[in-house]
């Protein structure tokens, strides 16, 4: 300090250009003091002021004249050269995590206690000589001439601890471009890339010795890399935009958006999400099954997820119906993505909802009555494929039927047997006992070949009192015998009628496919002369196959019994 007092001081070109480089930090302090909030902002300025400090000890350095004030000057550096790098690793780890927090006056102190006890060994030098050794001198004997230091132990574990702090620095900034994305990723990029000027100025003055009058230029570089924080932070607003923007964004969705943390508790939540619970105040930290309204039936929809699927919230309070987004949000670490929360989106679809309740009803509605009207159509249908009176196949189903069965015979060369029967007179039966009692013999009649056929067979009523069998499969033999066991056990059972048992008889021509005609025109020719030559012959028998007649069993009564 005496050697101050007693040196001369010299104000050239390279003082000039520090004190304005000193001069543009500070500025640059004060402007950044007024800018909007960033995260780090305070240590930030801190930073400044550590650089300021730096260059004010480097000006002085340059000016003064005697190699002891140098010396001087260079030790009172230590705070800003110890200082600035550890700032600077508090502020980026601030920045790129977000911390919002100012650095507590206890972080403060504790960050102050490596500056000052290496300007502590600076400033002792000349008792130990360990932190300059003997060789520290200047380069020549000129006046001013600069000093070249001879770095003593001290010296070197206080270079180590700074340039442990640039290092970490520089990792901060590279873990934070390769865990971010397309804009941001440039953004830290930009970050990495100023780290660097630093490492390589101090770099090119430890390794090569190149200086910038003569002199260190690493307190410049530093200079230079406040000016591009300053610019990537506050010039290009990225951080300062996207939170806003996406802040106002989330204050003006309609829909409610909560923020809960891993223990269900909500962090945050916008104001629609409030309305909804009806909260205003003391919300924050509040477990989600604890929020009123649709806290506990959320809760329970986030124990039970649909993985990768959106679910209905219903609230039976308010008719109204939320479909609930649930996202992750994570962070990237060296293990994996870690789970910080997750956001809960509950977009409104009530109006929609009950439209599709809606339709659903109404679909629901329409089905119902398709299916009605599709069972009235088939009982139509049926209707007109059936004769009223007896419920028996009338002539309309005969040609499809008969189709069927040709082509099923054709395919399993089987044979089909055909028989046209009609009631013995059955004019005598109605003049006897009045039309009704007809119908009900009728009936019964209908009732009695139904029963005596088999799965495969059909019963068809042709007419008043005329009948058509076809039996599928049968050969003439079978079905002479089938129909002559009908024959005879028709004339065997008087028929039950309104007016009392009543007999009647049969009278039966058969045809037999494929031998006696191919179509069923030409069979039902066939059995119609069978049937004809039956009549003829006394009826109450079934002729045609074999070409003799069989006479069925005598009826129990007369013509008709009481
Ligand atoms: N009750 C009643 N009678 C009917 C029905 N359809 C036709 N008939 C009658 O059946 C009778 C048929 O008489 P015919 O064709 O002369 O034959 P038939 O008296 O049986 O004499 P054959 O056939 O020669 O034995 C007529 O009297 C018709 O009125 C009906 O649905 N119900």
């Amino acid at each position: 300090m005496n050697a101050c007092l007693a040196s001369d001081w010299f104000m050239g070109g390279p003082v000039v250009f520090t004190a304005l480089v000193g001069l543009g930090v500070m500025l640059m302090a004060l402007w950044v003091s007024r800018q909007r909030y960033f995260p780090g902002r305070e240590i930030f300025i801190v930073l400044h002021l550590g650089i300021l400090w730096w260059l004010t000890a480097a000006g002085l350095e340059l000016a003064a004249q005697a190699p002891d004030c140098k010396v001087f000057w260079a030790s009172m550096a230590w705070p800003g050269i110890v200082g600035v790098p550890t700032f600077w690793a508090v502020f980026l780890w601030q920045y790129v995590n977000s911390i919002r927090e100012p650095l507590s006056l206890r972080g403060y102190l504790a960050l102050t206690i490596a500056p000052l006890l290496a300007s502590c060994l600076a400033l002792s030098n000349p008792w130990h000589q360990l932190f300059y050794g003997p060789g520290t001198m200047p380069v020549d004997g000129a006046p001013g001439s600069p000093i070249r230091y001879d770095h003593g132990l001290l010296f070197n574990i206080v270079a180590v601890y700074v340039y442990v702090f640039m290092l970490f620095c520089l990792a901060v900034v590279t873990r934070a471009a390769l865990a971010s994305q397309g804009l941001h990723r440039r953004h830290y990029l930009a970050f990495v890339l100023v780290t660097c000027v630093p490492w390589v100025a101090n770099f090119a003055y430890v390794g090569y010795g190149w200086t910038l009058f003569g002199f260190d230029p690493t307190p410049f570089s530093f200079a230079f890399t406040l000016v591009a924080f300053a610019f990537l932070i506050l010039g290009v607003r990225l951080f300062d935009l996207l939170p806003v923007a996406r802040h106002l964004l989330l204050e003006e969705l309609p829909d409610p958006v909560l923020v809960i943390d891993p223990r269900q508790r909500v962090i945050d939540a916008n104001p629609a999400a409030l309305e909804l619970a009806g909260l205003c105040s003391e919300w924050q930290g509040r477990p989600l099954a604890d929020w009123p309204v649709y806290g506990d039936d959320l809760a329970l929809m986030l124990r039970t997820p649909e993985s990768g699927k959106e679910q209905l919230l219903a609230l039976a309070s308010s008719s109204r119906y939320f479909e609930v987004r649930c996202r992750d949000i994570e962070r990237a670490t060296r293990n994996g993505p870690f789970v910080l929360g997750q956001i809960l989106y509950l977009r409104d679809v009530s109006e929609r909802h009950c439209s599709e309740l809606k339709l659903a009803e109404a679909l629901a509605t329409s089905e119902e009555r398709l299916r009605t009207i599709t069972r009235l159509h088939e009982q139509m249908q049926e209707q007109a494929l059936c004769d009223p009176l007896t419920g028996l196949y009338n002539r309309r189903y005969l040609n499809d039927f008969f189709s069927r069965e040709l082509a099923r015979s054709q395919r399993e060369q089987t044979p089909i047997a055909l028989a046209l029967i009609d009631l013995d007179h059955f004019k005598q039966l109605n003049d006897r006992y009045g039309h009704l009692v007809g119908d009900d013999v009728l009936k019964a009649v209908a009732g009695h070949l139904s029963h005596n056929l088999r799965s495969s067979d059909a019963v068809f009523r042709i007419g008043g009192e005329e009948f058509l069998l076809i039996l599928p499969g049968a050969t003439g033999d079978e079905a002479y015998a089938r129909l002559d066991g009908l024959c005879g056990s028709l004339a065997g059972s008087p028929l039950p009628t309104r007016d009392g048992p009543v007999s009647v008889t049969l009278s039966a021509g058969m045809a037999v496919w494929p031998t006696q005609g191919q179509a069923l025109e030409e069979l039902m020719q066939v059995a119609d002369a069978a049937l004809y030559e039956a009549k003829r012959n006394g009826r109450n028998q079934v002729r045609g196959w074999p070409s003799l007649s069989l006479r069925c069993a005598e009826p129990s009564a007369p013509a008709s019994v009481r």
